[in-house]
């Protein structure tokens, strides 16, 4: 039985304070880490001021994207390290904002992907299609590209610690959620395809997301769904109500 798994991706979204009120609102409130494992990826500037507030309750921190090197000139970018050093346990790698604002390729991908498990950071891997690619059949065909490209090179005692989010590109931010079957096909498909490559346990162990347009209306939906071990939330993961009340259905499901 794999433990639900909900991360808000908080994106260029909060000040300062807010975000600080956040987390010590949920904080007490979220479910046991037993149930479901319950992660907020922020704002760099805010991650270490979060871990503090996290600290010893069943909050993990997360970050969004970070570098593959672990130091260099490379200004304006964190590293692997940098984050590990302030404890941060999740980060975001590859979303589809990043893949098309900031040119992020495969490659690199795959680097962060490596990079974040020599640091004990788990990755939290986003593949999904565009409109385009869906209305043209290619939905499967790009997923597997993505998440085969993203974990080449990694053995299957590493894969299975990791998390993939299926995130269709059109469902994102625009209230179009894909239908729980369509989003459980397709994270079926992406549990095949580690199968294939890493074989049964990775398959079995590995928690696949969904991500687009999820909110408290639909997501005991989603996880009721044999492939859908989760979330990456967006828009919903920015009010405390929707988050909790996410996070509520998710400890339901365990
Ligand atoms: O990382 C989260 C996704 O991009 C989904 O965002 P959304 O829930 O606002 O559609």
């Amino acid at each position: 039985m794999r433990k639900p798994i909900i991360a808000g991706n908080w994106k260029m979204y909060k000040s300062f304070d807010e975000a600080v009120d956040f987390a010590e609102e949920v904080r007490d409130k979220i479910p046991s880490a037993e149930k479901v494992d319950s992660v907020i990826c922020a704002p760099a500037i805010y991650l270490p001021t979060l871990v503090d507030i996290a600290t010893e309750t069943d909050l993990a921190i997360g970050a969004q994207n970070m570098h593959y090197e672990n130091e260099g000139a490379f200004t304006g970018e964190v590293s692997p390290a940098q984050l590990s050093s302030i404890h941060v346990d999740y980060v975001i790698l590859g979303h589809s904002e990043r893949r098309e604002y900031f040119n992020e390729t495969d490659e690199a991908i795959n680097k962060k992907v490596g990079a974040a498990i020599s640091q004990g950071i788990v990755p939290i891997i986003c593949c999904g299609e565009t409109l385009e690619e869906k209305e043209a059949g290619k939905t499967e065909a790009k997923v597997v590209y993505q998440v085969t490209k993203a974990l080449e090179g990694f053995k299957s005692e590493e894969v299975k610690h990791m998390v993939i989010a299926y995130e269709p590109i059109w469902a994102i931010g625009t209230g179009k959620t894909a239908t729980a079957d369509d989003a459980n096909h397709v994270c079926g498909f992406i549990r095949k395809t580690v199968g294939q490559l890493f074989g049964l346990d990775a398959a079995n162990e590995i928690r696949i997301q969904y991500g687009g347009s999820v909110k408290p209306e639909n997501i005991e939906e989603l996880l009721s769904k044999e492939h859908i071990d989760g979330a990456l939330v967006g828009g919903a993961s920015l009010e405390v109500a929707s988050y909790l009340k996410i996070l509520e259905a998710a400890s339901q499901d365990a």
